[in-house]
């Protein structure tokens, strides 16, 4: 089922799929499955989710995604923030800037905004609306389940997104890993 949100604190409409069988709220069983609801804040991505584009790990995350919330119950969040927060022209504006050999982050920051602008209080107004306080969250993204947690939502677990690295996302995957501290096991890499 999708339900769409307006009237949020950022003036965007935001949607919620709830997937698979149980996404109704309830505690986990001493002894049983974790039933708690899965939920990913999927951050819009125009050119990858919709266009397929290869420079980012978006469409993959996004198929991951709707394919372990679907068995395992729960809600995938849509949330308008393409571009990290900036919009997509700017982020069109950001990969020219990638081409000249600024990393994904210092390209945001050479355009004059934040590294990251998003601010996940609309995931917790639409958690909230959908009576799921606690939550596991499928992320490789530490600010999510921080951000999360600092405003109210209980997470129980966070379960960490496969790695989708192909040779025309691996920059972009370094720079994620390198400076904004997701946790990504990168071919190659130390311990992987
Ligand atoms: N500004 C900017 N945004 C990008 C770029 N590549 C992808 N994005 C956006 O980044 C967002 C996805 O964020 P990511 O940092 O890839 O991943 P995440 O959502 O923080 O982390 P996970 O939950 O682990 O996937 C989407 O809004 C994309 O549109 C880029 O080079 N520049
Ligand atoms: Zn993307």
């Amino acid at each position: 089922m999708a339900h769409t949100f307006t009237g949020l604190v950022d003036g965007l409409e935001h949607v919620a799929l709830a997937l698979g069988g149980r996404v109704e709220p309830q505690p986990s069983l001493p002894c049983g499955e974790d039933t708690t609801p899965l939920v990913r804040l999927h951050s819009e991505c125009l050119t990858g989710d919709v266009f397929g584009s290869r420079r980012c790990d978006c469409g993959p995350q996004l198929n991951e995604a709707v394919r372990r919330i679907s068995a395992a119950g729960g809600y995938l969040l849509y949330l308008r923030q393409e571009g990290r927060g900036i919009g997509l022209y700017p982020k069109l504006e950001a990969y020219v800037l990638q081409d000249r050999g600024l990393d994904t982050y210092e390209a945001n920051l050479a355009l004059g905004f934040g590294a990251d602008e998003r601010d996940y209080t609309v995931a917790v107004q639409m958690l909230l609306a959908l009576d799921a306080p606690r939550v596991r969250i499928l992320t490789n993204n530490p600010d999510k389940p921080s951000q999360l947690e600092r405003l109210g939502i209980e997470v129980t677990r966070v379960e960490p997104t496969a790695v989708h690295a192909s040779p025309a996302n691996v920059r972009y995957l370094t720079a994620k890993a390198r400076s904004g501290a997701h946790n990504l096991r990168l071919p190659g890499w130390p311990g992987d």
